[in-house]
């Protein structure tokens, strides 16, 4: 099943900039571990946002909710899951 997913990141000021890098270099291995296992197809970023878009191919709601949940950076993310169907005109059909 394939998912558009919206990450928004916004680490607050709480955080010291030590340990923002630490989330982020782990959040860097995380998702690259995942793309690398073909669940995490496509990481945009968003122009003058930090924020991204990304295409999931996992097997259900529950894995990808798992998946999300793992991110180092969810508990600083609004997250927007938009679950995708083949379009009946396009000539890739997964
Ligand atoms: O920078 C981001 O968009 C957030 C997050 C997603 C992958 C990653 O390495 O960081």
């Amino acid at each position: 099943m394939l998912y558009m997913v919206h990450m928004v990141v916004n680490i607050p000021a709480t955080v010291s900039p030590a340990e923002a890098d630490e989330i982020k270099r782990r959040e860097k291995a995380y998702s690259q571990d995942l793309q690398r296992a073909g669940k995490w197809r496509h990481l945009w970023r968003v122009v003058g946002e930090y924020a991204n878009v990304s295409i999931f191919d996992v097997a259900s709601n529950d894995e990808l909710h798992t998946l999300l949940s793992g991110l180092p950076l969810f508990p600083y993310m609004q997250i927007k899951v938009t679950p995708l169907a083949n379009h009946p005109s396009s000539i890739v059909q997964e």
